[in-house]
């Protein structure tokens, strides 16, 4: 990857409407990124991670740059509490990093997640508790008010408890969990009621409808400072929004994500190791298939591409967003041909592979 994209990649060019206020924003800069996937993408896995998977990928993510990682949901399992402990006591956080945990506002978990904390040098205690209607009826049987007691008891208790660990620097993040299914003005209502006694900073998007990443993207411009979520878009059901995804869009725009995604093959390699589940071939910029083009008229147009450009000169390759050989991937499978397929390709395969350049009527002849 460039330290400066900007030389390389050019932002879209805003269309004017002065009907619109936000919307006409751009994005200048990246957010705090914060992974969750040693938490929210562990809980999504058919077989979670043990704690070596888990410290490899702690590993990958402060490698990539990571500055915020959610590291466990200690109260889930003897192995979440373990790792967290292991952290701490074998003193594998680095300083610039701060770590996470998730608890719901219930007592004996909250015990029990600061309970694994002791000796932590900074920790953000993430806490949640649904809010939505269908939730306060059928899970919880409260109403808004105690629905209001419940998030207001777990800021005291966690209050409490840290106050007893004064060697950490304590941050709290609280989430009105299906915030979206909440009605707005009871989301405001909790929402200001824990910042009355604590100050917290979500923004998470799930990925259920398909729009995580635009959903996010539309949240910067709206104004978010911060984004939740995992490598490829790890977690429950559809996963929360893909930070490689996320971090790549705004280098294509010439933007950079302030994350190494130089060996995107690497990184994919260790996060299948890890989660024990493939990538797919379409994903954008990391899948096999993300930048072959199989049809003629693509291929003919990503062949003139490549040949008209200036290696010092902004990226303009039509179909491809930007420069694989920027996420370390090769050219090799830029083009394959098949029935799809027409001179163009096979042109650009005899010049890449033997430095044949045939010149137009010959390639013809080489196609038909
Ligand atoms: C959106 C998210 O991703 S949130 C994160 C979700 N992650 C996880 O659930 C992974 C880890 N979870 C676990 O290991 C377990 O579910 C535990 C340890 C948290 C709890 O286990 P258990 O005590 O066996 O309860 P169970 O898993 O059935 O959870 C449901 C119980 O918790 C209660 N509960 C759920 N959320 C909350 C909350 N925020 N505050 C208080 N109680 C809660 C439910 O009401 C229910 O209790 P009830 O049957 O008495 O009504
Ligand atoms: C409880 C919250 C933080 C959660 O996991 C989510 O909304 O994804």
């Amino acid at each position: 990857m460039l330290s400066d994209p900007s030389v390389k990649y050019r932002p879209f060019a805003p269309i004017h409407l002065p009907d619109r206020t936000w919307p006409n924003r751009v994005i200048h800069k990246p957010p705090i990124w914060m992974s969750t996937d040693l938490r929210d993408g562990n809980q999504a896995l058919v077989e979670p991670m043990n704690g070596i998977r888990k410290l490899r990928l702690f590993a990958l993510l402060v490698q990539i740059g990571f500055k915020q990682i959610e590291v466990a949901f200690p109260a889930a399992s003897q192995t979440d509490f373990d790792f967290v402990r292991t952290l701490i006591e074998a003193d594998r956080i680095p300083a610039d990093v701060t770590i996470g945990v998730l608890t719901p506002a219930r007592e004996d978990l909250i015990r029990r997640t600061l309970e694994s904390l002791r000796g932590a040098k900074r920790v953000i205690v993430h806490l949640y508790n649904a809010t939505a209607p269908e939730f306060r009826r059928t899970v919880f049987g409260l109403d808004r008010q105690g629905t209001i007691d419940l998030a207001v008891r777990g800021v005291r208790l966690i209050q409490e408890l840290t106050a007893q660990q004064l060697e950490t620097e304590w941050h709290l993040e609280y989430s009105p969990e299906a915030f979206t299914g909440t009605e707005l003005d009871f989301a405001k209502a909790i929402c200001d009621a824990v910042t009355d006694t604590w100050q917290p900073t979500p923004e998470r998007q799930y990925n259920d409808r398909g729009t995580g990443i635009a959903a996010a993207e539309l949240a910067l411009m709206a104004g978010a400072e911060r984004v939740e979520g995992c490598l490829f878009g790890h977690g429950e059901r559809t996963g929360n929004v893909d930070l490689v995804t996320l971090a790549l869009n705004l280098y294509s725009q010439g933007i950079h994500p302030g994350l190494d995604l130089s060996e995107l093959d690497e990184i994919r390699r260790c996060v299948e190791e890890c989660t024990q589940m493939p990538v797919g071939p379409r994903h954008p910029y990391a899948g096999d298939l993300v930048f072959t083009a199989f049809s003629g008229s693509h291929q003919d147009a990503i062949k003139k591409g490549f040949a008209a450009q200036d290696p010092q000169a902004l990226w303009q390759v039509p179909y491809l967003p930007l420069d694989p050989a920027d996420v370390g991937r090769s050219y090799d499978a830029v083009i394959r041909v098949n029935s799809q397929s027409g001179k163009g390709g096979v042109a650009f395969l005899l010049e890449r592979a033997e430095g044949l350049k045939l010149p137009q009527r010959l390639q013809t002849d080489s196609w038909c």
